[in-house]
């Protein structure tokens, strides 16, 4: 697998997107992004926090290119998005893997549908994804006999394996126990150091969003728009350490005070 920094510059511009429900006696519409204005460089970590609802999903989602939006433009290497793409790979909170199929073939799944690879390769990939996640022992088990925590580094190393250049996580720790989540968050900041993999990665814990992000992006509610961008000022190969430090807690606790400054001016 690649360890050099992929080119991906992504540009979101002016994004907007409506919701529209189809009710029993009327249709309403709900304004969810509105003016939603991104760059995210090349090899940059990039977290996205804001209250439940301001549309953190929803911008992921149009990013993917699995929702479609209204008004503006994404564009990935300078070229507008139309609908997903293997440039652009999706981490969700659940791992959703395929019971019957050991670790290896959920990892090689999302390629095997490509039919693009010929089996040696698809091999090789899925090797080199495992690896990657610090799997390797288990390829041949299945996703029961491994732990959650394990199963989303099978997540994760199912969208690793596509060697996408853009790497788009909901929440995907928000479910696990909190000691899981702090060695999920700790291998994963090592993988972006050594990968340099463009990610953006929706969070609702603030500490996960600074620990691991060079640019925290915060979001404001109805419509969802982009209120303040923060780069973080600690530099790369962070360790535990560092969420000890005045620094850290000071940057989390400035952050807390605008989320909720946010939510009271809505
Ligand atoms: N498919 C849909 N149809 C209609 N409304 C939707 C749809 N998906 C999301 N919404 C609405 O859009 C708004 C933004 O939802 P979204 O899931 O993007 O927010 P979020 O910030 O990710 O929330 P959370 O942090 O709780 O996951 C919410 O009010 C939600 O109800």
């Amino acid at each position: 697998m690649s360890t050099t920094a992929p080119a991906a510059g992504l540009e979101v511009v002016d994004l907007g997107k409506t919701y529209k429900r189809r009710g029993q006696k009327a249709s309403t519409s709900q304004r969810v992004l509105d003016n939603v204005s991104l760059s995210v460089e090349a090899g940059e970590f990039v977290t996205l926090i804001g209250h439940s609802g301001c549309g953190k999903t929803t911008l992921l989602n149009c990013v993917a290119g699995l929702t479609d939006f209204n008004d503006g433009q994404i564009r990935m290497h300078g070229k507008p998005i139309q609908g997903p793409g293997p440039d652009r790979a999706v981490v969700f909170q659940h791992a959703s893997l395929l019971p019957w199929r050991t670790i290896e073939r959920n990892v090689a799944y999302g390629l095997e549908l490509r039919r693009q690879m010929s089996s040696a390769e698809i091999k090789q990939r899925v090797a080199s994804a495992i690896e990657l996640v610090g799997l390797s022992g288990y390829a041949s088990h299945y996703p029961h006999e491994v732990s959650g925590g394990m199963q989303q580094r099978v997540n994760l190393a199912r969208a690793l394996a596509v060697e996408p250049d853009l790497v788009l996580m909901d929440e995907p720790f928000g479910a696990l126990d909190a000691m899981t989540k702090e060695s999920l968050q700790d291998q994963l900041m090592a993988l972006a150091d050594r990968e340099k993999r463009t990610t953006i990665f929706v969070t609702h814990d603030i500490h996960e969003a600074v620990y691991l992000a060079d640019r925290v992006v915060l979001m404001t509610p109805k419509p969802g728009k982009i209120s303040k961008q923060v780069v973080v000022p600690f530099g790369r190969n962070r360790t535990r350490a560092l969420t000890e430090t005045r620094e850290f807690n000071d940057l989390v606790r400035e952050l807390r005070e605008l989320l909720t400054e946010s939510e009271a001016s809505v």
